[in-house]
């Protein structure tokens, strides 16, 4: 494969494309602390044997906690900032569905510097995330990777869009287990990124994926 394209020097920043951006340490703790709390109920109601006594009780609860949250919003688009540990800055949509901190329905997954190179990240996803029995949804194992495989190129300097995703299920992927998540860029070519990753139980690969990413064209790229 011929590599001839160079991760550009600082990532782009999406207020220059018309985004609103938050700063991640500016999303308030009782915020994180409330979608930690729906997760858990999204679980409590998705398993819950309770009367209808206590399930009329629950909904009128819900509905009114629901009500109190109907005030400003938030933009479809909201970018988030996140500012890593080793200095990294990654930038994510605010509720996207795999890493979306404010989203509820997000496991969510956290991606890091690996010393190895690349990205890792850990996860557990709960009985909501079921396919099969006691196993990870097959297209939520693939929506782990995209989103892990997509920092990686970000993480790169090279953010853009999954233009194709190739997926390999090697091993059921247990829930209620920590999964290992790891990604990387294998090579680049023009605006294409090609990222590599896997997800692991407990040392063993459950599944592996390859993508190619298409780079956000960019001032300078002259269309390439
Ligand atoms: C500032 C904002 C920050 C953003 C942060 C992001 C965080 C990331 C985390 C998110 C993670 C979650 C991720 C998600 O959820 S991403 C969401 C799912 N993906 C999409 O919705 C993408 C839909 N597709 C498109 O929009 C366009 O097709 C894209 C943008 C991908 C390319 O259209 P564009 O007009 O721009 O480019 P091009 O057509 O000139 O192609 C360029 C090159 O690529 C080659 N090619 C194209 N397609 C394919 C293909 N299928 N197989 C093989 N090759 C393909 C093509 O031949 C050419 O090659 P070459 O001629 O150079 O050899």
């Amino acid at each position: 494969m011929t590599v001839d394209a160079k991760p550009v020097a600082e990532l782009p920043d999406p207020r220059d494309f018309g985004f609103s951006v938050v700063p991640e340490e500016e999303i308030p703790a009782e915020l994180v602390s409330l979608v930690e709390e729906v997760r858990s109920l999204v679980d409590a109601v998705a398993h819950t044997k309770a009367g209808a006594e206590e399930l009329t009780a629950a909904r009128e609860a819900v509905a009114a906690a629901s009500d109190r949250l109907k005030g400003e919003r938030h933009g479809v688009g909201t970018m988030i900032q996140q500012s890593w540990p080793d200095g990294r800055v990654e930038y994510g949509t605010l509720t996207n569905i795999v890493a979306g901190p404010t989203n509820a329905a997000a496991p969510p997954l956290r991606m890091e510097a690996a010393p190895e190179g690349g990205l890792r990240g850990e996860a557990v996803l709960n009985g909501t995330y079921q396919g099969p029995p006691g196993l990870v949804h097959g297209g939520w194992v693939a929506a782990l990777l995209d989103q892990a495989l997509g920092s990686a190129a970000s993480a790169a300097g090279m953010p853009g869009l999954t233009a194709n995703l190739d997926v390999n299920y090697r091993n059921p992927t247990p829930l209620d287990a920590p999964l290992e998540i790891t990604a990387r860029v294998s090579g680049t070519e023009r605006r294409k990124v090609f990222v590599s990753g896997e997800i692991r139980h407990d040392g063993q690969v459950t599944a592996e994926g390859t993508a190619l990413m298409v780079r956000m064209n960019l001032p300078g790229d002259g269309g390439a």
